[in-house]
């Protein structure tokens, strides 16, 4: 398959995405009749101690299904423009119409919990708090404490700062809640909100794969086609290798100063970066790969440089890609692709 085919293919895949998720906002629903498909957890975090919704339904709980509908709430509308709440340590089938019929893990098992804000499975998620709507993330456990409140990185900024980086809408008079823990929270009016962020590019994009097959010029394109900024994390470690491997000696305290100024100013040393390797010749470019070779090994090197990676991207718009993106760098990145290439090629 030759580049011009894959890019064309990858942004297919990706047009399909937006037109999933934006699709049929506007349409009538069957909403859900039944909700015995939905599964409460017990305060037990096991994954295997659920509880049934037929089994122990109780005033305490409110099905979300339950709770969208009694509300005339369009379901869809809600997870993806409010998308910030489920009554998260809940089972959901995300059944009709939801994500095309699909659980958004739908390579999982289809029965699961699955954080509504990341799209995790509740044992992925590293989301710290939620915000939401505050009817449904009121709800509580069966010892009447608020449960599951966790906050998705790409959904809220700390709650000191409500500059708020929530992809999601929330209409006027509604309020948004900020849990700092189970006890521990605060509603906000919507309206002393800022949000920062454009849902669209929300969210980062991973390339991973061998050396050679591709990642940087595909990459490079995906990100102008998105108008998202690109992130070839092997520059990193070439920069990283020519500045601070001299004299067969690794600086290490120079590389972490480097790292504090280079996530005080992403944009600035991003360019840096860029510019200082292009200024190579073909000779010093292959030194230079040898010694980004010999740090890649160096465990403190490659958390430094994931590090900085995650800070620059963690509110989203970024396409990075290199060998380890997809696992270590990011590894909750929403869309993960791992190019393969055929030796001939
Ligand atoms: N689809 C393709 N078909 C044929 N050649 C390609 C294709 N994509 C990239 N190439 C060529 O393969 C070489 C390696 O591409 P590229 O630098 O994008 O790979 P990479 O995975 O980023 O490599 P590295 O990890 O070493 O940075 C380049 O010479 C590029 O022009
Ligand atoms: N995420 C990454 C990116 C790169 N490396 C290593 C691989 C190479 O030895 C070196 C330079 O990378 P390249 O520009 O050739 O992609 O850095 C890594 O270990 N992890």
């Amino acid at each position: 398959m030759d580049q011009r085919e894959i890019i064309n293919q990858l942004f297919r895949l990706f047009l399909q995405f937006l037109i999933t998720i934006n699709s049929d906002q506007n349409q009538n629903y069957d909403y859900p009749i039944q909700y015995n498909h939905i599964i409460y957890e017990s305060d037990n975090d096991d994954d295997s101690d659920y509880i049934s919704a037929d089994e122990e339904l109780t005033n305490q709980y409110i099905p979300i299904t339950k709770f969208l509908y009694d509300n005339n709430i369009n379901p869809q509308q809600f997870y993806l423009k409010f998308n910030e709440i489920d009554s998260i340590n809940m089972v959901h089938e995300y059944e009709h119409p939801l994500n095309g019929g699909h659980c958004w893990n739908f390579n999982e098992s289809f029965h699961h919990r699955c954080c509504a804000a990341c799209k995790q499975t509740l044992k992925n998620c590293d989301c710290e708090f939620i915000c939401g709507l505050t009817s449904p993330t009121e709800q509580k456990d069966k010892k009447n404490k608020h449960n599951q409140f966790k906050k998705c990185k790409w959904y809220t900024s700390d709650s000191n700062n409500l500059d708020h980086d929530c992809i999601g809408m929330i209409s006027k008079d509604e309020k948004l809640v900020l849990f700092k823990d189970e006890r521990n929270f605060q509603s906000y009016s919507v309206n002393n909100i800022t949000r920062t962020k454009n849902w669209f590019n929300c969210f980062n994009i991973a390339i991973d794969g061998l050396s050679g097959v591709g990642k940087s010029s595909i990459g490079c394109q995906v990100a102008k086609r998105l108008n998202f900024t690109f992130i070839d994390s092997g520059l990193f470690y070439r920069y990283i290798a020519d500045q601070f491997y001299l004299d067969d000696t690794i600086q290490l305290n120079e590389i972490r100063l480097f790292k504090n100024e280079m996530i005080g100013s992403p944009s600035y040393y991003l360019q840096e970066i860029e510019f200082h390797l292009q200024e190579k010749t073909s000779q010093e470019e292959l030194q230079i790969g040898q010694k980004a070779s010999e740090i890649s090994k160096v465990p403190e090197i490659q958390n430094i440089i994931n590090k900085i990676i995650q800070t620059i991207t963690k509110n989203g718009g970024y396409v990075v890609v290199g060998c380890d993106t997809t696992t270590k760098i990011l590894p909750s990145a929403r869309v993960k692709l791992i190019l393969e290439a055929d030796f001939e090629t």
